[in-house]
């Protein structure tokens, strides 16, 4: 008989202390067992089987199996089974993310919003002031969980504005590996929860692939949402690849509800297999627009900005330096331009800005005590002194998306219209709450950012790029409560893992050879403050932002602020400047007069970084790559002009759903009213904060149209539809003469005008990121007025054959 064996096990168990223990000294149900491999894996061979097991080749290959030459099986003996387990000793792993969080927020890092959780694993752990991110969301998570750089994964900027180029087309290739998926195939536990962002939007319908959801990028198990943001009290939420509705709960919030699952997850997968190390990873949807809030956590944060952004960012600065957590010789550069001085804003202003910050405050310090229910919950169940955790506060710097003056509705933001401060104010009471979907002024990002001048989505500054983190393992990091100041970037975390896990890098997954992980593991770091640095080259690119870092030295162009979608300058003309980030920890300093020579070279290796690693050609479109023919990426609907609809289609995200903007359109619905009358959604696309719907309301057929519910139109009919068959028909007639104009709407039901009306103005770009188009109810917040709230309430009460619409 032949086989092979595997055994390995954490350290945790003294059951397999005693069995590995046996296993080098006796035989295993008559096999002798022959060798251990470097990564700590007993193996066995005899005859053609490998010598042991080879964790650089994902999945490993099982054993071959024995042939009997027994009839009976009492005169037989099995093979051991085999089973890929984890290296012994082997941590857990947490990866904690954070949403547009920046450096100077948290109060581990000397900003003004208490974070006790971060601040009670940086007592123990480390504190990382030189660790960076991509600038954005898609590709620091892609970087981030990969260990390669945003564009060698395909994701040089975010998923909605991929391109046709290598480097940007939205679709992680196979030669690029996730880490959760090298951590599920040597053995752990995979879970995923919160926001995903990793996924390119035409892969998001129903119809697949799912090559690209998380449950086929390494997790075993996946609660959270697929897009960039999400309604934080009506959230749109996968279990897998499954939408579920959120539990029905007075008061619920998706970070609870998300945290509630992580905390149920880790608590079964240690009680069930307490011998199988797990890697989690928790990034929420906070502290990401829209910034909702429970009250009673806002009310805490009452009067804590009255001082301003300036002062609020002078006072982060002075306490960084004192903790020690930024070198004391580090200078404040001036705000960007663009943010108004906070003394020169009118009293009323203050007001709302305040208020604004308030409601982040409020979100960072909720979010962060969720974390600390999932760390408290790991802690109960013994596991927290051999968890590997990052917690990383921010994915890039804060957001200044919020405009000049913040939006009570973010979606104002991606129709490029400005909010006014004066429409804005009567709200303030309502900041945060499910009535609103806000975000702050830009202000607030910068001294949110502090010590540095710009924002997320600058990638040629740290305060786009530069983000606070703590690593916490008691059982790896002897001097806890320090300090590290190595050059550290996101893409370092992945190796970090694998050298943590004693896991080789593998050289081909599933079958496609690996590019090789572009980051360094910083684990050198965890016993040695003074190491010498060992991450010392770092491109930077984003929207045309563009930097390059070297040994101590950053060269850098700000192409344009994140406010400037249009009349950019050209790429040629773009200003170099020259930084000695050794000494100067803000980018305060511009040497580029000073070392000309130094700043060519520089130039030089960024065109060759950038030539490596498919940077170029470098594409600061922005609104032109939210057009899926316009970027050149592929659009599930493509030049299609009509889209059928059925019963049960829901949850159809906007970029798998036939575009009905700027242009006129027809919806064709063919129902029938039982006895007693029917109401409810027939077809709905959007939500609370912009949409349109075409329902019944007692019966009677009704079309509304919520412009970034802030305007709303409708067009119903007078008289109610009689039981039986009727179709009806809705056709907009689109003024044209660009984009966002009004149209006139016309009711028909059996081919007879029933209603007419204007709809004065539609929205170009987008109606929402994570409200969806759905048949027969309207999930999440509801479109229209009067058909009541979620999708038990909206549900339509007769049948839909079926919904045809039609553009032109
Ligand atoms: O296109 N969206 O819907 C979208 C894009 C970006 C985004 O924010 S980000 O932080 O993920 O870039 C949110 C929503």
């Amino acid at each position: 008989m032949n086989w092979n064996y595997a055994l390995n096990r954490p350290h945790r168990s003294l059951a397999s202390w005693v069995s590995l223990t046996l296993v080098f000294s006796t035989t295993i149900l008559g096999a002798t067992i022959l060798g251990a491999s470097a990564f700590g894996q007993v193996g066995a061979a005899t005859g053609s089987q490998p010598a042991s097991l080879n964790r650089t080749t994902l999945p490993i290959p099982q054993p071959q199996r024995p042939t009997y030459t027994e009839l009976d099986v009492r005169d037989a003996k099995p093979p051991a089974r085999f089973e890929v387990t984890a290296p012994k000793g082997a941590p857990n792993v947490l990866i904690i993310l954070v949403d547009d969080l920046g450096f100077g927020a948290t109060s581990t890092f000397g900003g003004p919003i208490p974070t006790p959780t971060l601040d009670r694993l940086a007592q123990t752990g480390l504190r990382f002031n030189n660790f960076h991110t991509t600038a954005l969301c898609s590709p620091t998570r892609v970087a981030l969980k990969c260990g390669r750089n945003h564009h060698t994964a395909n994701a040089g900027s975010i998923m909605e504005t991929s391109t046709a180029f290598p480097g940007n087309t939205g679709a992680i290739p196979n030669s690029v590996a996730p880490l959760a998926e090298m951590m599920r195939l040597n053995g752990f536990s995979t879970a995923a929860f919160g926001k995903w962002h990793e996924t390119a939007p035409w892969e998001t319908s129903v119809s697949g692939p799912f090559d690209r959801w998380p449950t086929r990028q390494g997790f075993d198990k996946f609660y959270g949402f697929i897009g960039g943001e999400t309604d934080q009290w009506a959230p749109l939420i996968y279990d897998g690849v499954k939408k579920v509705n959120p539990p029905q709960v007075e008061g619920y919030h998706f970070t609870e509800d998300m945290t509630n699952q992580a905390i149920n997850w880790v608590k079964a997968q240690q009680s069930m297999t307490p011998d199988k190390p797990f890697f989690m990873y928790f990034a929420t949807g906070a502290t990401h627009a829209p910034h909702h809030v429970p009250k009673d956590w806002i009310e805490k944060f009452h009067g804590k900005f009255d001082d301003g952004w300036d002062a609020v960012r002078q006072a982060t600065y002075e306490r960084q330096k004192d903790a020690g957590v930024i070198p004391a010789e580090t200078k404040l550069p001036p705000r960007p331009e663009d943010i108004a001085a906070w003394d020169s804003l009118p009293e009323d202003h203050k007001t709302l800005f305040r208020r604004q910050a308030e409601v982040f405050g409020a979100f960072v310090a909720h979010t962060d005590h969720h974390i600390g229910r999932l760390v408290d919950a790991i802690e109960a169940i013994d596991q927290m002194d051999n968890t590997l955790v990052f917690y990383i506060a921010g994915d890039n710097g804060t957001s200044a998306e919020g405009g000049m003056v913040g939006m009570y509705n973010e979606m104002t933001y991606f129709n490029g219209v400005t909010e006014k401060v004066k429409d804005l104010l009567p709200l303030i009471d309502k900041w945060g709450s499910k009535e609103t979907f806000p975000h702050m002024a830009a202000g607030w990002a910068v001294a949110f950012d502090a010590p540095f001048k710009w924002t997320k989505q600058v990638a040629s500054d740290f305060g786009g790029t530069r983000n606070g983190m703590v690593v916490h393992w008691p059982q790896g990091i002897k001097n806890g409560g320090a300090i590290r100041t190595q050059f550290g970037h996101v893409i370092d975390v992945a190796p970090t893992v694998l050298e943590a896990c004693q896991l080789p890098e593998p050289t081909v997954v599933n079958g496609v050879p690996q590019l090789p992980i572009e980051g360094t593991s910083l684990l050198y770091t965890f016993d040695s403050a003074d190491a010498p640095d060992r991450h010392t080259t770092q491109y930077f690119e984003m929207f045309g932002n563009r930097a390059i870092y070297r040994d101590g030295w950053l060269a850098r162009t700000i192409h344009r602020a994140p406010w400037k979608t249009t009349d950019l300058p050209p790429l040629t003309g773009d200003v170099w400047e020259l930084y000695h980030v050794d000494e100067d920890y803000s980018l305060a300093v511009d040497l580029a007069a000073e070392h000309p020579e130094k700043l060519a070279d520089m130039k030089a290796l960024f065109m060759t970084e950038a030539i490596k690693h498919h940077v170029l050609p470098i594409d600061d479109r922005t609104i032109e790559r939210a057009n899926p023919a316009l970027a050149g990426r592929p659009d599930v609907l493509g030049d299609r002009t009509s889209l059928t609809l059925y019963e049960g289609m829901e949850g159809m995200l906007e970029n798998t759903f036939i575009n009905v903007k700027n242009r006129s359109c027809t919806i064709t619905a063919e129902l029938e009213i039982p006895d007693g009358g029917a109401s409810g959604a027939v077809l709905v696309q959007g939500g609370r904060f912009g949409g349109w719907s075409l329902h019944l309301r007692e019966v009677k057929p009704a079309y509304e149209y919520n412009w970034l519910g802030m305007q709303r139109y409708l067009v119903e009919s007078p008289t109610a539809l009689p039981a039986g068959k009727a179709t009806v028909r809705l056709e907009f007639d689109y003024d044209g003469g660009g984009y966002g104009k009004g149209g006139t709407a016309t009711l028909s039901v059996d081919g007879r005008q029933v209603a007419q009306g204007r709809i004065e103005k539609t929205q170009p770009n987008l109606f929402s990121a994570d409200e969806t188009a759905d048949v027969g109810i309207d999930n999440q917040t509801p479109v229209a007025k009067g058909i009541g709230y979620g999708p038990h309430e909206t549900k339509f009460s007769g049948r839909i054959h079926r919904v045809v619409v039609e553009v032109q």
